[in-house]
C-alpha cells in the first residue's frame, strides 16, 4: 500500500464478474474515463474482467484477450490494484474478496448477500492486510446511501431508518396498485423483463431486502444481526383484497425494511415485512423500480433519499464512486473517517445494544381471513381475536358468490408481534378459518 500511495499514475482495475454491473461498470468506465481521470489525476486501465463462460455473447464488447475464465488471474495479477467483485453468491466471492484483500488489493463490491454473510470476516481481513473494502453499491443501488450514512450524517444517532431496498418487489406492487392484476400475472412481466433475480426468492420472500436492512443497521448501530433473528417476510400473498383494502384506509402496500431503535431502553429492531403505509408518507410515491431510504437522526430530524436501487447503469455509479475513493487512498488520502474496519468504533457504537423482543415490535394490524360464510362464524372470529387481546378498529366481510364462503378483512388497533402472533395460531385452529390467516403490519412512521 504504502508504494502505490507514492507514484501511482496509472490505476489498474480488474473485474470478476462481467454480467449486467460488470459491463455497466467497464462501459461506464470507459465513456466518461476522460472527465471522471481529469478529476481523479489518474490514469484508470481497465485490464480484464473474469466471465463463467467465454463464449456468451456480451452487450458490452471487450477484446477477447481482456476475458478471462479464470477469476484468480484477476486476484492475482500483482499489476492489479483495484478488484471489483461483481460475480455475486456467497462462496466464490468470498474466496476470491479475501484473497484480494490478503494480497493487499483494494476490493469494491455490490454483493449484499455476502456482506450479510461474511461482513464481519470481510472488514477483519481487510483491516488486518491495511487496505480497504467498499460496497456502496450493496444498498439502493445508485442511492449514495453508505456515505450518507456513514459520512454525511456522523453526527446522528438514528431512531428510526426505513425503506424500500428491493427494486423488483416494489416494481410488482407498484402494477398490482395501479392495473388491479395479480401477482402471478406481474410476476410474469417483471420475469420477461429481466428483473427478477436467477434465485427469486431473494425478491419475493424478502431475502435481498433483509440483506440490506442488515448492512444498514450495521453501519447505524455496530451489530451484526443474524437474518434468523429478524422478522422477514416477502410478498408473494398479497392479493388484490389487501390492495384495495389499504387503498380504502388512504394506504399503499410496500416491501418495508425498518430499522428502529429506543435509546432509553436501547432495544434495537431489525425486520422485513410488507406494509400499509399511508399515501401522505412521501415513501409511498417511491414507485416500480425505484428504491428509498428514509433516515431520522437525532440532530438532522428525518431525510429522505430516493433513486433508481438496481440496474446496470445506477448501481455502476455507486461502483464507480467506490473506484474514485479507492484511488484517493491509493494516492495516500486517508480512508474515510468513519469506516467499517475501525473495529472499535463500530463495537462502541453497537455496545450494549439489545434485539428487541416480540413485545417490543409495536403496531397496528390488517388481517385477512377467507371462512365459511355460516352463521356464528364472524362470532366465533372476533372472540378468538378480543380473547387474545387484539383490539379490532375496522371490519369488512366479502361474500364470493356461490362458494358459501367469504373474506373477512380487519384492521387491529396498536399491539405487538407476541400479541399478534398467539391470535394467529388460535384463529388457524378454527374449523371455521379456511386457509392460514394473511397479517400485514400497518407502518406509522
Ligand atoms: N443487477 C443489479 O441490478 C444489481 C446487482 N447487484 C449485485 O451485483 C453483483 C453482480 O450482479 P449482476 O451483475 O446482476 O450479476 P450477473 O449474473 O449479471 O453477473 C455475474 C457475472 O459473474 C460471472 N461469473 C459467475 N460465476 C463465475 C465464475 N465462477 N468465474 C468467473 N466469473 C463468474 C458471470 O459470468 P458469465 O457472464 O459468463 O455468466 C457474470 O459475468 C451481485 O452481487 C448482485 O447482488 C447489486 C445491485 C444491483
Ligand atoms: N434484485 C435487487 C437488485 C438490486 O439490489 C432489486 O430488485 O432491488
Amino acid at each position: 500500500m504504502e508504494q502505490k500511495k507514492q507514484s501511482k499514475q496509472v490505476i489498474r482495475i480488474g473485474l470478476l464478474g462481467f454480467g449486467t454491473v460488470g459491463q455497466g461498470v467497464w462501459k461506464h468506465l470507459q465513456g466518461n474515463d476522460s472527465a471522471l481521470e481529469r478529476r481523479l489525476g489518474v490514469k484508470l486501465e481497465l485490464v480484464r474482467a473474469a466471465v463463467s463462460d467465454l463464449k456468451k455473447k456480451r452487450e458490452v464488447r471487450v477484446p477477447a484477450s481482456r476475458l478471462t475464465d479464470d477469476p484468480y488471474a484477476v486476484v492475482d495479477d500483482p499489476s492489479i490494484d483495484i478488484v471489483c467483485e461483481l460475480i455475486g453468491g456467497t462462496k466464490l466471492a468470498r474466496t476470491l474478496t479475501l484473497r484480494a484483500l490478503k494480497a493487499g488489493k483494494i476490493v469494491v463490491s455490490a454483493n449484499k448477500a455476502l456482506i450479510c454473510k461474511h461482513g464481519e470476516e470481510i472488514f477483519s481481513a481487510a483491516r488486518r492486510a491495511g487496505t480497504h473494502y467498499f460496497f456502496e453499491a450493496s444498498v439502493a443501488g445508485g442511492i449514495p446511501i453508505i456515505k450518507t450514512l456513514r459520512e454525511g450524517l456522523v453526527a446522528n444517532r438514528f431512531s428510526l431508518i426505513y425503506g424500500i431496498l428491493n427494486g423488483t418487489s416494489n416494481y410488482i406492487l407498484t402494477r398490482m396498485e395501479r392495473e388491479g392484476l395479480s401477482f402471478p400475472d406481474i410476476l410474469d412481466d417483471a420475469r420477461s423483463l429481466g428483473y427478477v433475480e436467477a434465485d427469486e426468492s431473494l425478491d419475493l420472500d424478502g431475502w435481498d431486502a433483509a440483506h440490506k436492512a442488515v448492512i444498514l443497521a450495521y453501519l447505524a448501530h455496530g451489530r451484526w444481526v443474524k437474518l434468523k433473528e429478524m422478522l422477514v417476510e416477502g410478498i408473494r400473498g398479497i392479493t388484490q383484497y389487501d390492495i384495495a383494502y389499504a387503498r380504502e384506509l388512504g394506504c399503499k402496500i410496500k416491501l418495508l425494511a425498518v430499522i428502529s431503535r429506543d435509546f432509553s431502553t436501547n432495544c434495537l429492531s431489525v425486520r422485513l415485512h410488507p406494509a400499509l403505509i399511508s399515501k401522505r408518507e412521501l415513501m409511498a410515491s417511491v414507485d416500480e423500480v425505484y428504491n428509498g431510504v428514509s433516515l431520522t437522526g437525532d440532530v438532522v430530524g428525518t431525510t429522505l433519499l430516493v433513486g433508481r436501487g438496481a440496474g446496470q447503469d445506477a448501481t455502476s455509479s455507486a461502483v464507480i464512486s467506490d473506484i474514485a475513493d479507492a484511488v484517493y487512498l491509493l494516492k495516500g488520502v486517508p480512508a474515510p473517517f468513519i469506516c467499517e474496519e475501525d473495529e472499535d468504533v463500530y463495537a462502541a457504537l453497537g455496545a450494549e445494544v439489545e434485539l428487541a423482543g416480540p413485545e417490543a415490535i409495536r403496531s397496528a394490524y390488517y388481517l385477512r381471513l377467507r371462512v365459511k360464510d355460516q352463521p356464528g362464524v364472524l362470532a366465533r372470529v372476533t372472540d378468538v381475536i378480543s380473547r387474545e387481546g387484539l383490539s379490532i378498529a375496522t371490519m369488512t366481510q366479502h361474500q364470493e358468490a356461490g362458494e358459501g364462503t367469504a373474506t373477512l378483512l380487519f384492521t387491529t388497533h396498536q399491539s405487538n408481534e407476541k400479541v399478534v402472533s398467539a391470535t394467529l395460531k388460535s384463529l388457524k385452529r378454527l374449523g371455521s378459518v379456511l386457509e392460514t390467516p394473511f397479517l400485514l403490519r400497518i407502518f406509522n412512521p
